[in-house]
């Protein structure tokens, strides 16, 4: 049972709160003009794929050896062998929290409950294998006996935001005589201008939903089969256009998704973290199966890394240490993940749910209140279009912002000079928020423009730039599946490691269940026009204005 440590009563937290005093104005070209070998000293890398720089950080050596004491008064190798060993880490659903199995090429028994998980999840990738294999010969037919070329996978959150973003980021990899297609919000607009792209004999329906209870997930997956049987007529069809990926049998039966068509995963596998699961299925489709094997692999090299690498070359260990360096003691309220790269669009919007559904909490281990602060807010955009949008504020605004830059050194696409370009403002803006620009540079600038010293004194200001704004630079060789499996279990792991050293359950998400609760509660008072009076004068306002104008 792993011990529950409050980290602010640690002796390296106090440590870390007098050398924050001490460092506080230090800032990065004092940091850089004393020590040439900065980079060589604070770079760390990755099996040859992944360059983590994190020299650009306001941190020293006596900065990280508090924060690796830190990581060790917290226990985070003991919680690390925890996890990966199937304790039941997710307290508050007596759950273990092994994605680690799903993606366990060594294929070493793993046990819970005294019962080995990997047959199962071999069996279970076994069946995904020949399902596409099914799917991409063609033996696989719709109702009329065509081949299907559309995949539709219906699912929110974690049984959504994972295939989007990974069939994003790897379609250069995508099989061509399939196309995919992502429906999640319970807005009928997404299913309907969805549906208006399909033909329902050429169209296979994957409901994703780890519970199988979801409302938006059932609501979406019930128009799709009224809008199937539309043209089929026959429920006996459903079987051939439909497939259920879920841990819930049960729901998927009553549902009318022949079992047969059930790829399962297991209830310690949490949604965020479930695109290695069956969940996966729409990837594999999307990418081919082998494909999809070497994402797992790439995630099973990282989770190796973790595991066995001394904690000064760790990248999740460093990452996650390094963000709570600003989180806890700068006291930074964000992260932004700034993907330079196109197909990596939704690489933030996946972390979003990644990190802030595992880290949200206010609450530890113990039950109590925590008097730190925990997780961030994660955010972001792909480069360069943030540059000229939000980045104003990270250069000049009032906040810290510490960021992530991530980029593949090599294009799937090279055209022109369109990587130099788009690399050479990855490089600049990690140089400019960290050694911004001085009044006397903006002022010999101004000077040699031929502008009057009047007009000089009064612009300076307004273009210096301060610097001193952390950044990490993640160069990786190219986005591949390999990579991009690593990658992700690389952030996973971060979060993880945050979690541990604020003691909190980095694998429950009971935040996400009053406002469903409510919703409940208020979805029968939209059927009618009478007036609502039940709830707060806010509500009741709302909904009686919706009543008088829908
Ligand atoms: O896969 P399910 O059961 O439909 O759940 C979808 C999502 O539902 C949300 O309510 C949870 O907060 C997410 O963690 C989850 O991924």
């Amino acid at each position: 049972m792993l011990e529950k440590i409050n980290p602010t009563e640690t002796s390296a937290w106090q440590a870390l709160q007098a050398h924050y005093e001490a460092i506080k104005d230090t800032d990065l070209k004092a940091l850089f003009a004393v020590d040439p070998n900065r980079f060589d000293k604070f770079t760390a890398s990755f099996n040859d794929q992944i360059l983590l720089d994190y020299s650009k950080n306001l941190i020293t050596d006596e900065t990280l050896s508090q924060l690796f004491k830190l990581a060790e008064q917290c226990q985070l190798k003991q919680a690390t062998q925890a996890m990966f060993s199937g304790e039941k880490i997710n307290i508050t659903e007596d759950r273990a929290v092994l994605h680690t199995a799903l993606r366990n090429r060594s294929n070493t028994p793993i046990l819970v409950d005294g019962e080995d998980v990997m047959p199962k999840v071999n069996a279970v990738l076994a069946k995904m294998r020949a399902f596409c294999q099914k799917i991409h010969s063609g033996e696989w037919t719709g109702y009329t006996g065509k081949a299907i070329t559309s995949i539709v996978n219906i699912g929110i959150g974690g049984s959504d935001l994972g295939p989007v973003m990974i069939t994003e980021a790897l379609k250069p990899y995508k099989k061509a005589n399939i196309e995919s297609y992502f429906v999640s919000n319970v807005d009928g607009t997404h299913i309907a201008e969805t549906l208006k792209q399909l033909d329902p004999e050429t169209t296979l329906f994957l409901v994703a939903s780890k519970t199988f209870t979801t409302q938006e997930t059932m609501t979406n997956a019930h128009s799709a089969r009224d809008w199937f049987l539309q043209s089929a007529h026959d429920e006996a069809f459903v079987a051939k256009h439909f497939a259920a990926l879920s841990t819930n049998s049960t729901a998927v039966a009553a549902f009318g998704i022949d079992t047969d068509n059930m790829f399962e995963f297991w209830d310690w596998v949490g949604g965020r973290y479930s695109s290695w699961s069956a969940i996966g299925l729409s990837i594999a489709l999307n990418i081919g199966f082998d494909n999809f094997e070497e994402l797992l692999a790439g995630a099973h090299d990282m989770d190796q890394h973790f595991v066995n690498t001394p904690i000064e070359q760790n990248l999740p260990a460093l990452l996650g240490l390094i963000g709570i360096w600003y989180n806890n003691f700068f006291g930074a309220q964000t992260v932004a993940i700034l993907p330079y790269d196109q197909y990596m669009h939704r690489f933030p919007a996946y972390f979003q749910q990644g990190d802030m559904e595992s880290n949200g909490k206010y609450v530890d281990r113990n039950g109590n209140p925590v008097d730190y602060q925990t997780g961030p807010i994660i955010w972001g955009e792909p480069g360069t279009n943030g540059q000229h949008a939000f980045y104003q504020l990270i250069h000049q605004g009032t906040k810290m912002v510490p960021a992530d830059f991530i980029a593949p050194a090599k294009t799937h696409n090279p055209l022109s000079d369109h990587h130099e370009k788009l690399l050479s403002n990855f490089f600049a803006q990690t140089e400019a928020l960290a050694f911004g620009k001085d009044a006397d540079t903006v002022r010999s600038e101004f000077l040699a423009q031929g502008k009057s010293a009047e007009d000089v004194a009064q612009l300076v200001p307004f273009k210096v730039f301060e610097g001193n704004r952390p950044t990490n630079s993640i160069l990786l060789k190219k986005i591949t599946p390999r990579s991009l499996g690593a990658l992700i279990a690389m952030y996973e792991h971060k979060i993880f490691v945050q979690g541990v050293i604020w003691n909190i359950c980095t694998f429950d998400q009971w935040g996400v269940e009053l406002g469903k609760q409510l919703a409940n509660n208020i979805l029968p008072e939209l059927g009618d026009d009478a007036t609502v009076t039940g709830h707060d004068s806010s509500t009741n306002g709302l909904i009686n204005t919706f009543k008088k104008w829908r």
